[in-house]
Parts: structure tokens; C-alpha cells; sequence
């Protein structure tokens, strides 16, 4: 069986390890190491931003802005379309730089493509449908328009866990509404961002419109940008402690922010649900990108009646997944972005079997995948039983291939648990009582609930969660909205 391939390096197709400022690729005077989080191997030197880079680039964007923001919708959902089109030419050379980077399987990158090139399509779409409204006056007269315009600049601030589909749905959404962007891509995952930009300025998106500002430390530079007042709006993907932070920042110049932060997903599977249903829509979304997506299951709480079996029954599935480097075709795990996130998940699995967890299962990794001097981040799925919400592993977001299972013995115990977090992004729910299904669909604390359905994430829907998993919506029409401001116009025209 393969488990390590070692042609990633001479197949990938890089694109410019550097800075794009006003449509200019520039190096600068540091750069930092991208490693492939499979084997430890440094796959690019890139360029690191400073701060005079940054003010740059803010100049440049801002400059752009004043006639980006004058382009018709029709010119920019053009330019989006074929940005769109570029990435499909390109999907398979993307999916091989994203898989290489960040570690996830090769199939489930080349879905992260095309997942990412929708929202370009989506964003087009959007540009064309944008609208603003007329009112009858209180004053004879009078013409009342209320005109949605774009908030000015942008800084997009990108996570690793989704280095392609987490641009688009920013940078789509912004350049629809006519804004312009820096982006700051996660520096474990800077190459399928550079990528994706390259592909834009090969779209013909005017110089300036997006700039790329990978840096190795985000912390000064993002902090830089967010303190300038000609930076109108910050949208952030990560942690919640990052967002907070962010948004702290944001105070001074009481910048527009979208926070799409940490998640605690549930999901409740009832007596009466389809339990081969609720086993797959439940390994599919505890197990996506290595349980490393905010929407990733955290938490699988059984009634009691069913428990023993859907144990059973996840269990065997847990034990088969088969664990690899993400470029073998057959691979469903890859590794986790880095030793600290295998640190993380490792103190949470001791943590919970210290206070009382049941080890159900754990895989065996093989020695080629155990953590050495060649590095290698993989973490053997793992499934745990009798969790409490006590434990550190119920009340933080997992990020890891660890699936753990609770019960309840009725609906208030189950919507109970559910609940019990300060905030939510997406829930889920299996169970074949539709009158049961909707009102607990209403209750749960979620931006997003899947009822008999797990892989909810689309372009057209609404993103976003509540509490402290953030604010703001991504994606659909609300998604544009973020990006855009209403003017009114109270015109007084002479008869
Ligand atoms: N919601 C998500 O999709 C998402 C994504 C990444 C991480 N997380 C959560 O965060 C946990 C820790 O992971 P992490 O350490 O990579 O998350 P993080 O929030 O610290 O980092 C996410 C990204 O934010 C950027 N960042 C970090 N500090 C910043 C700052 N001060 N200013 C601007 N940008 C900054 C970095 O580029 C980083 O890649 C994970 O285990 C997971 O629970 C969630
Ligand atoms: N998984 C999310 C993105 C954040 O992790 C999605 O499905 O869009």
C-alpha cells in the first residue's frame, strides 16, 4: 500500500512566490518556508510583506478603488466569469499546489476547487443583480433613491484550512460590489492563493483591484492595515480568539467586519432516524480536510436507544479510513497543517480520557506516518465515547480526525447539549419526525442546520454563524451585501 509519494516537488507547478502590488509581482527583502505538512519538505520560499509593502499596497488599492468602484456590473461579472473559467482550465494543476500545501486529499482538493471557482460564478451572477430602490416622497417633488455602493477597501484575512474556496468567497463577493482588496493568505497556505491571483491578472482584472500580501508573522502587518482609516472593512476565517482580537482593533476606526470564526457543531441523531444515512453524512462531516473545517462535526450526541449501534457502526468506519499522504488517490485522511495542531488534538484526546472518556477505537499508524525528523503531522482517527461537556474536547472546536459520541434520553436533554456552547455555526440533525426535525432546526444555536443532510456548504447559501462562531454571512445574496453600503439620495427637483 502507498502511502508517501514523493513526486509532489517536480510536478508542481508553482506561480510566483511573491508579492502583487498594483498588478506587479515583487520579491521583498524576507521570505518565509511552505512546507508540505505530509513529510515536512520546504515546497516554496515566499516572499514575506513589510509594512512599507503594506502601505503600498493600501495606496495602490485605494488609488484603484476610484474607478474600480465607477466599472459597470456588467464589466465586473465578466471579468469574474472568466477568472471563473480560469480556475476550471486550471483545476487540476490548483488541486495538486492546495493538496501539496495544505495536506488534504487529493480528491477532496479538486472538490475544493471547484467549490471555490462556484463562488466566482456565484459573485458574477450577484454583480448583475445588484440593486438599490426608490420611495414615494413625504414632500411633493422630492425623489427618494436609496443606492448601494461599495465600503472602499477591503482586507481579506484568510485561513489555511480552505486556502482556495476562502479567497473566492471574499474576493468575489468584494469585487462584485465594486471594492477593492488586500489579501493576506495564511502563511502555511500563501502558494494556492498566489495562484488563484495570477489567474485573476490573466482574467485582466485591472492592476490594483487585488493585491496579495503573504507575510510570515500576520500579527504587525494585519494590525497595520486595520489601525488605517482608508481600510474600510476587514473580513477574518480562523479562530475565534484571532476575531476577537480583530474586532478590538477594528474599534479605533470602527471598521464594517465579517467573522466567520470557530465552530461546535452537533448533531443529533434521534431513534427513528436512518442510521446508514445518519453513519455517512456523519463521517463525511466529521472527517472533511482531516476534521480541520469549522463546519466539521465536533460533537455526535445518540439517543440512548440507538447508541450502542451507531457506535458500533462508526466505529468500523473510523477503523477504515484510510490514513496518507494526499496525493494517493485512495487516501481519505491527510495530515493536520502543523505539529501544533497535532499537539492540540493529542491534549484533548488525553485530556478527556483523564476526566472519564471511553477510547472506542484509535488507529495504528504505520511507521512511515508516525512524527519523526522528516516531520509528517497525521493524527489516527479516533473515536471516544461517554464525553461530557466538561471536557475540553466538547467545548473547543477539535480541528482533528477525533469523532466522540455522548447520549440523551429525550428531545429537551438532546436540544439541551446541543446548546451548550456560546455560540454555533452549523448543527445538525437526523431523525425522521419532520415536525420534530423543524422545531429543533429552530432551536439550535447555529447559523446553519443540516436536517437529514450534512454537506450543506454551497455558494448560494447564507455562511455564517452566531455568537462567538461570528458575524456577517458569506456567500449568496447577503454575502454581497456585506461588502456594500446604502446611500440615500433626497433629491428636490424643480417642477
Ligand atoms: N473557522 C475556521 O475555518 C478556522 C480556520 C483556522 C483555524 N480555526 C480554529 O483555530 C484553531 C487554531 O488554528 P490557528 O492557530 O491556525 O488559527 P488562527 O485563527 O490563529 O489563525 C488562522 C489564520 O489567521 C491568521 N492570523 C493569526 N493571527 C492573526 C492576527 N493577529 N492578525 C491577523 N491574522 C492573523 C493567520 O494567517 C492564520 O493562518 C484551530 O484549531 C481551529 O479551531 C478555525
Ligand atoms: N468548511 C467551510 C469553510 C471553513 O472551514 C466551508 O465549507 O465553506
Amino acid at each position: 500500500m502507498e502511502l508517501m509519494p514523493d513526486a509532489t516537488l517536480t510536478s508542481l507547478q508553482l506561480p510566483p512566490c511573491a508579492l502583487l502590488i498594483n498588478g506587479q509581482w515583487r520579491q521583498s527583502a524576507h521570505s518565509f518556508p511552505v512546507v508540505d505538512p505530509a513529510n515536512g519538505q520546504v515546497l516554496a520560499q515566499v516572499a514575506s510583506a513589510s509594512l512599507d509593502d503594506a502601505a503600498e499596497a493600501l495606496s495602490a488599492a485605494t488609488n484603484a478603488f476610484t474607478h474600480w468602484r465607477r466599472s459597470t456590473a456588467t464589466e465586473r461579472s465578466q471579468l469574474l466569469q472568466r477568472w471563473h473559467q480560469l480556475m476550471l482550465q486550471q483545476r487540476e494543476r490548483l488541486a495538486q499546489l492546495l493538496c501539496a500545501e495544505q495536506g488534504k486529499p487529493i480528491s477532496e482538493a479538486r472538490a475544493e476547487i471547484d467549490y471555490a471557482a462556484s463562488y466566482l460564478n456565484w459573485f458574477a451572477g450577484e454583480a448583475l443583480r445588484l440593486e438599490g430602490d426608490w420611495q414615494h416622497p413625504s414632500v411633493a417633488g422630492r425623489q427618494l433613491l436609496n443606492i448601494p455602493e461599495p465600503v472602499g477597501v477591503v482586507l481579506a484575512l484568510t485561513p489555511w484550512n480552505f486556502p482556495a474556496a476562502m479567497v473566492t468567497r471574499k474576493l468575489g463577493a468584494a469585487l462584485a460590489a465594486g471594492c477593492t482588496v488586500l489579501l493576506k493568505p495564511a502563511e502555511s497556505t500563501p502558494l494556492t492563493a498566489l495562484a488563484l491571483a495570477e489567474l485573476a491578472m490573466e482574467a485582466g482584472i485591472a492592476p490594483g483591484v487585488i493585491q496579495v500580501l503573504p507575510c510570515a508573522t500576520p500579527d504587525p502587518l494585519a494590525a497595520f492595515l486595520i489601525a488605517s482609516p482608508q481600510v474600510a472593512k476587514v473580513s477574518f476565517t480562523g479562530s475565534t480568539g484571532v476575531g476577537r482580537l480583530l474586532m478590538q482593533q477594528s474599534a479605533t476606526t470602527l471598521k464594517r467586519l465579517s467573522l466567520e470564526l470557530g465552530g461546535n457543531a452537533p448533531v443529533l441523531v434521534f431513534a427513528d432516524a436512518d442510521l446508514d444515512a445518519a453513519v455517512t453524512g456523519i463521517m463525511a462531516a466529521k472527517f472533511r480536510n482531516a476534521g480541520q473545517t469549522c463546519i466539521c462535526i465536533n460533537r455526535v450526541l445518540a439517543d440512548a436507544k440507538i447508541a450502542p449501534e451507531l457506535e458500533q457502526r462508526l466505529a468500523a468506519a473510523v477503523m477504515a479510513l484510510q490514513v496518507g499522504a494526499g496525493q494517493v488517490d485512495t487516501v481519505q485522511i491527510g495530515p493536520l497543517i502543523s505539529a501544533k495542531a497535532v499537539q492540540k488534538v493529542q491534549q484533548l484526546v488525553e485530556g478527556a480520557i483523564l476526566q472519564g472518556a471511553r477510547l472506542v477505537c484509535q488507529q495504528r499508524l504505520p511507521a512511515a506516518l508516525q512524527p519523526g525528523p522528516a516531520g509528517g503531522y497525521f493524527f489516527p482517527p479516533t473515536m471516544l465515547a461517554d464525553v461530557t461537556m466538561q471536557m475540553g474536547i466538547c467545548q473547543q472546536e477539535i480541528f482533528g480526525p477525533v469523532l466522540t459520541l455522548q447520549t440523551f434520553t429525550d428531545e429537551a436533554q438532546a436540544l439541551q447539549l446541543a446548546n451548550q456552547t456560546d455560540g454555533g455555526l452549523a448543527a445538525y440533525l437526523y431523525g425522521g419526525d419532520e415536525k420534530r426535525n423543524y422545531r429543533l432546526a429552530r432551536q439550535l444555536t447555529a447559523g446553519m442546520v443540516g436536517i437529514n443532510a450534512t454537506a450543506i456548504s454551497d455558494a448560494r447559501i447564507p455562511f455564517g454563524g452566531v455568537g462567538s462562531a461570528g458575524f456577517g454571512r458569506e456567500g449568496s445574496k447577503y454575502g454581497v451585501a456585506d461588502y456594500l453600503q446604502l446611500k440615500h439620495l433626497c433629491w428636490e427637483l424643480a417642477e
